[in-house]
């Protein structure tokens, strides 16, 4: 596809253990190829294991600052609950899942889509991999269904990034009102480049992230609005009670419309994990794998997700590579070296 010298001197560079190669920067000299990333990522100064909740095998770090702290400030120690409910409020407050009083809406905004677009200068060959990552990480972060994350990945691409070639990316996030709130952004730009670092091998300081929020009024599927559909499913909610006056309710315009309208969408033309259907084979095989359940609401943020002392590991050619939540899903249907 992209026959310029940049993609073509990438081409010839080696392809690494995750199959990503940096671009040879014709500006920078590409850096020397160092020790593997799991060699790096053992060397890696980490802060000792956290204290675990006694007695049970919790493993969520206690002294992971909140979001809005400043890291390296000393502050009040506090007790572990109360840290962990300070911390819960935050998610919760930020990111989905929003408990409104009314079922039906409340489903649609908490599964709201959330759209990433990725360009990036480095060649990833494991698409499928990379791309399943991101979607569970962004997952996490906006506590909602793999089915509601929609990403874009353009790699392999033409960068010029603050003047010098090196990998870099740039990510646009776009989500409603709720979910991109200053802390919240705050947060996730730092552990959303953290992840990128680790999976992409981009530094956090040649990787952009813009969060772009996009009103209700602003997206729609099925050539309706959510803010149209979220409106109609308030007035036949207000319809529907008790001793008020209203239109009577259409059965077509309903509720139930709503909702259907949104989960058929999801299994029809989404991923459509809870129904089984089968997900994309990675782009490098035929083979069609089908997806292992998955929780509906992502679980709690596992202990690696950090924002303090992301490393800036030196600029590296050799890959990234962590382990794909591709086996956790697939277990070991699929071989680990794809
Ligand atoms: O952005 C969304 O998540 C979104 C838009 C939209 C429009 C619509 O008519 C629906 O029924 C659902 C929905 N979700």
């Amino acid at each position: 596809m992209l026959e310029n010298s940049l993609r073509k001197s990438a081409k010839s560079s080696a392809p690494t253990a995750a199959g990503i190669r940096h671009p040879d920067s014709p500006v920078s000299k590409p850096p020397r190829i160092g020790p593997s990333f799991a060699q790096r990522k053992a060397l890696q100064p980490r802060p000792p294991d956290a204290v675990l909740v006694e007695g049970n095998n919790v493993m969520r770090s206690i002294d992971r600052p909140l979001p809005g702290d400043v890291v390296g400030r000393r502050k009040p120690q506090l007790h572990p609950d109360v840290s962990r409910k300070k911390s819960a409020y935050f998610e919760s407050e930020f990111a989905g899942p929003n408990r409104g009083d009314n079922p039906a809406k409340t489903r649609l905004i908490n599964e709201a889509i959330v759209t990433a677009e990725l360009k990036t200068n480095v060649i990833i060959s494991d698409e499928f991999a990379f791309i399943t990552d991101l979607a569970y990480h962004l997952s996490n972060r906006y506590q909602r269904p793999m089915s509601s994350i929609i990403i874009t990945l353009h790699h392999g691409i033409c960068m010029l990034f603050g003047g010098t070639f090196e990998p870099a990316c740039t990510l646009t996030i776009n989500a409603l009102p709720s979910l991109l709130q200053p802390v919240t952004n705050r947060r996730n730009a730092a552990l959303t480049q953290r992840h990128l670092q680790e999976t992409l091998g981009v530094v956090s300081t040649r990787s952009y992230v813009r969060f772009e929020v996009t009103p209700e009024e602003n997206v729609a599927i099925g050539g309706k609005t959510l803010a149209t559909e979220i409106e109609g499913i308030s007035r036949d909610t207000a319809d529907q009670k008790p001793g008020t006056f209203g239109r009577p309710s259409r059965p077509s315009r309903g509720i139930m419309k709503s909702v259907k309208s949104l989960s058929s969408f999801k299994s029809n033309s989404m991923i459509g994990l809870s129904e089984n259907v089968p997900t994309p084979p990675p782009s490098n095989s035929g083979e069609t794998t089908r997806i292992a359940t998955i929780l509906e609401v992502p679980p709690t943020p596992p202990d690696d997700e950090r924002t303090s002392q992301v490393e800036e590991p030196k600029a590296l050619k050799s890959a990234p590579r962590r382990k794909s939540l591709r086996f956790a899903l697939f277990g070991n249907k699929i071989s680990p070296d794809k």
